[in-house]
């Protein structure tokens, strides 16, 4: 079994694995109606079975049924307790309606509850959805109460929209899910301190955005001296950082190679020496480049 490390989420103090395998962008089909995706829900499996213990979700991504489905063959096949998994969803074209979102998630996930539910962005809530921020943010605060969902958060909540949120919330959201590598770091400072000062956990995907999806960008260099220097791979090296901010990083591979190799980032015997970490940070400030929620995506997330 891998030795993920867990970290602690202020609602409940539950126990959250800090390496995470995500089932949106390379898995999305967006559509909740067609059949089970049989790649997936192996490539699930194979995760559950090297040690994976956190599976990412969302109602958009139209995979929710292909993790039900794997969640429950592995749990019949392993007889692990349905408590040894940690799965997060989250809601966004269901906004006008929350409760009838998560009914819907946890029926598609063949689940009696999630340990997380997101609100996956908070963009545009009145002209799409017709709800506003505090109305949903109540209907996230009753799904908690009734035990449907374990813990709440939110997702590409900027500095403005935490503040707004806080100003009414009753239970402050444990995570902020964000696009998270170098080159949105500088951009995402006062957002990340913001955060701990709430005890607001970061969980970052799109983690290997460097080198995934902007390539010969500025922390090429410094990522292959380290990686030369440690015997890694520019993915540990990429994640290490991440997780060494104290944030859960949410990646994804259909190659079991790869997803097992991941697994090993938090081990102890490997890490980044503060010097490390600045001179990755101080690259990534030379180039800002976000994936997702542009504008073009009706996003608001351009700084
Ligand atoms: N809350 C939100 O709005 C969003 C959440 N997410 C979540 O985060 C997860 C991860 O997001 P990604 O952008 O996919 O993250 P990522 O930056 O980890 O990229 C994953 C991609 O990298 C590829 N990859 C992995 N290892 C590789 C290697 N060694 N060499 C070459 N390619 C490699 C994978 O095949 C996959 O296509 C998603 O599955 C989803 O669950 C993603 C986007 C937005
Ligand atoms: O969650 C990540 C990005 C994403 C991919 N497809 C959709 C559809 C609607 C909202 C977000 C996303």
């Amino acid at each position: 079994m891998s030795n993920v490390p867990l970290l602690t989420l202020s609602t409940n103090n539950a126990s959250i694995p800090q390496i995470a395998f995500g089932t949106g962008t390379a898995w999305y089909r967006g559509n909740n109606e067609s059949d089970i995706n049989q790649t997936l829900v192996d490539s699930i499996k194979a995760a559950l079975q090297m040690g994976y213990r956190h599976l990412d979700a969302a109602e958009v991504y139209g995979t929710e049924k292909d993790v039900g489905e794997a969640i429950k063959q592995y749990l019949t096949e392993s007889k692990e307790q349905r408590s040894s998994l940690f799965v997060t969803t989250k809601v966004f074209v269901g906004l006008g309606n929350v409760q009838k979102a998560a009914d819907d998630s946890l029926k598609r996930l063949q689940l009696d509850y999630v340990d997380l539910y997101l609100v996956h962005a908070p963009f545009s809530l009145k002209e799409k959805f017709g709800v506003t921020l505090k109305e949903v943010w109540q209907h996230m605060e009753q799904l908690l109460q009734s035990g449907k969902v374990k813990n709440i958060g939110v997702s590409n909540f900027r500095l403005q929209d935490v503040e707004e949120l806080l100003s009414f919330a009753k239970v402050k959201p444990c995570v902020n899910q964000i696009e998270f590598h170098p080159y949105v770091n500088a951009q995402s400072k006062e957002l990340l301190e913001y955060c701990k000062k709430n005890k607001i956990l970061i969980a970052s995907y799109a983690p290997l955005a460097s080198i995934i999806y902007h390539k010969d960008g500025p922390v090429d260099p410094i990522i292959e001296e380290l990686a030369k220097k440690y015997g890694k791979s520019h993915v540990h090296i990429l994640l290490k950082w991440n997780m060494s901010k104290g944030n859960v990083v949410i990646t994804t591979s259909s190659k079991p190679d790869r997803l097992k190799s991941y697994l090993t980032v938090g081990d102890e015997d490997f890490k980044l020496t503060d010097d490390d970490i600045r001179k990755i940070d101080e690259a990534g400030a030379k180039l800002y480049f976000r994936k997702y929620w542009t504008e073009e995506m009706g996003g608001k997330t351009s700084h």
